[in-house]
């Protein structure tokens, strides 16, 4: 104790913590202590870890041994320079009118189509709370995509929101064609309709419908039972020929265009030569070259079967992107995706439980367990995660949701995804703000719930550390995290170059939210996703003080935060936790 002691009078005088006085071998770790904060009697507190060599000892003191500091420089002006400062607007007047703790942890992502892609609905969207906005390949053209992506871009820009995009492709599923304008067909009990992959030069036949797979006539046998989109509408197979097969409807239905198509024989999914199409078509190819020159976010990738085309992918847009700042999401919604899950997920920058394909080729009884398993192998491997697909399936027609649909939202936020996704919801649906209101507030109930009542069980979480560097960072997080919980701090503040301090804070789950300042635009909106972060983009140096005292005076001149407000400070420059109320 007494040498810790030294080490605070050594360097009690300075902001910069120096190397100590004392004798130390080296690497060490420094215990030094700031000056009294002006509007607070609680000091500064600085643990560093020096990660110089591999095996750093940590010193640390019983801070309140009278240790009376003078000369308590104050925090220097710095003008508030806001040009230099970027956050979410929306995001702003929240914490502005709500205070710190009641900020939305849990990240909404809304599937953008003909119900929502005109300037003031995207911006509704936005002033909603839709954190990504993402556009789906199997449907529109590229050139309405790129309208769409070039609306955000621009709100982003006039508007101060911040709302990434994320761009979904197709895959090699089996679906059904379009039905030549006509927006569905209805199929009624006992019909004859005939599923085909001729290519018909004018209008379909009556009761006629496209498949895009080649080999689906000689895939398919007579007795298969065809499920359209996991068995909205239900057909059994009574006669080939040739190109065409006849299928008597069993289970009535609409059909909507470009629905999914599987087959199921003796209780289970056929899975012949169609397991053998590659996750990514070559439409799938342009349309990530699309993405790549438009500058998307993410790019989620359908019927992912395994890590390698996740691994080929991202060496792909490292050498198209020259910044390679796209990340990758392994949608999860096949057999095979299952089976190697780890592998898939440890590969991806993210993953998606896209429970709609997913329910279509395992029994839907298994899909709620095997959400949760996908939900927690993402935390576990500090990949963020999305539950997709059906959460307020209702809210398309009616403008409230079922209670069984609120459960399910409930439950997604109680197993503390990153991020809910909407899908025809405000794609096509009838109330899209309304559906992405109830995605809102049930989050924030939900939320303050479990973090009142501390109902959820602390995860424990596995060192995921792949190098000793790491190790310290993942160390310091996750003290941090429990730190900021047990002093029950406002904020944690993380200064991060890459973004990986602020994911590995974020999968600690911590009460508080995490204000996560990073240099670039683009990481900032990429961070959007991950539960409980508020990105900033800031022009920061590898000085914390001088970082802290910057941020402070613009946060405070924004009226973020205010004086006396605790927070807790770490960096992935000097690898560090500081904690210290706001002066
Ligand atoms: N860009 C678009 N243009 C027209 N309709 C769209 C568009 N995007 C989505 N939709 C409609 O919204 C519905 C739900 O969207 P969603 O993205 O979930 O598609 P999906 O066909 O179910 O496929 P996926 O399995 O990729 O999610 C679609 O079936 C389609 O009718
Ligand atoms: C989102 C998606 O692709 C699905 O649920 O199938
Ligand atoms: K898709
Ligand atoms: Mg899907």
């Amino acid at each position: 104790m007494a040498q810790s002691l030294n080490l605070f009078n050594s360097i009690s005088h300075s902001h910069k913590p120096k190397t100590p006085q004392i004798s130390l071998n080296f690497p060490y770790a420094v215990v030094s202590r700031f000056p009294l904060s002006k509007t607070s009697e609680k000091p500064y507190l600085c643990i560093r870890a020096a990660a110089t060599g591999p095996n750093p000892s940590v010193l640390t003191s019983d801070n309140g041994a009278g240790g009376v500091v003078s000369a308590a420089a104050p925090f220097p002006a710095v003008s508030s320079d806001s040009s230099s400062f970027e956050v979410d607007s929306v995001t702003e007047a929240e914490l502005k009118e709500n205070g710190f703790r009641s900020t939305r942890r849990t990240k909404l992502i809304c599937t953008i189509g003909p119900a929502t892609c005109k300037p003031e609905q995207l911006e509704a969207l936005a002033v909603g709370g839709m954190n990504v906005a993402r556009i789906n390949m199997c449907h529109g053209t590229r050139e309405w995509h790129k309208e769409v992506i070039q609306r955000v871009r621009r709100l982003n820009e006039e508007k101060g929101y911040a709302v990434a995009i994320m761009m979904d492709t197709e895959g090699s599923e089996i679906h059904m064609g379009d039905f030549g304008g006509a927006s569905s067909a209805k199929a009624e009990d006992g019909e004859i309709w005939t599923f085909s992959v001729r290519a018909f030069d004018s209008a379909l036949p009556e009761h006629t419908i496209n498949v895009n797979y080649e080999g689906f006539a000689e895939d398919v046998k007579v007795g298969d039972d065809l499920l359209v989109d996991g068995g909205m509408v239900r057909f059994e197979v009574i006669e080939k020929i040739g190109p065409d097969v006849k299928c008597r409807c069993t289970d009535p239905g609409l059909l909507l265009p470009r629905a999914n198509l599987t087959f199921w024989r003796d209780g289970s999914l056929v899975r012949e030569r169609n397991a053998m199409l590659p996750t990514i078509s070559s439409k799938d190819w342009l349309d990530i070259d699309f993405g790549v020159a438009e500058g998307v976010d993410f790019i989620a990738i359908s019927f992912v079967k395994s890590a390698e085309v996740i691994k080929h992918l991202k060496s792909y847009i490292k050498a198209r992107a020259r910044d390679s700042d796209i990340s990758v999401i392994a949608k999860i919604e096949s057999i095979d995706s299952l089976k190697n899950l780890e592998e898939i997920i440890l590969a991806s920058d993210g993953a998606m439980v896209a429970r709609g394909d997913l329910g279509a080729q395992i029994p839907l009884e298994q899909v709620p367990s095997e959400q949760q398993r996908i939900v927690q192998v993402c935390r576990q491997l500090n990949k963020p995660v999305i539950v997709a697909s059906q959460l307020l399936e209702s809210m398309i027609e009616y403008p409230t949701p079922t209670r069984a649909e609120v459960a399910d939202v409930s439950e997604a936020v109680r197993q503390r995804s990153d991020a809910l996704m909407l899908s025809g919801e405000s794609a096509m649906g009838q109330f899209p703000d309304k559906a992405l209101t109830v995605l809102r507030t049930v989050s924030l109930r939900i939320e303050k719930w479990w973090r009142e009542e501390k109902r959820h069980e602390a995860m424990e979480l596995n060192g995921i550390a792949s190098s000793f560097a790491d190790s310290i960072s993942e160390e310091i997080c996750n003290s941090a995290a429990k730190m900021a919980n047990n002093l029950e701090v406002d904020a944690i503040f993380v200064y991060t170059k890459t973004g990986h301090m602020a994911s590995l804070l974020s999968r600690c789950r911590p009460d508080c939210p995490i204000f996560a300042f990073t240099t670039t635009t683009s990481l900032r909106r990429r961070l959007n996703l991950q539960w409980g972060l508020i990105p900033f983009r800031l022009s920061f140096s590898d000085d914390m003080e001088s970082n802290l005292n910057k941020t402070f005076s613009l946060l405070k001149a924004r009226g973020m935060i205010k004086s006396g407000d605790l927070v807790i400070a770490v960096s992935d420059m000097l690898q560090s936790i500081q904690v210290m109320n706001v002066p």
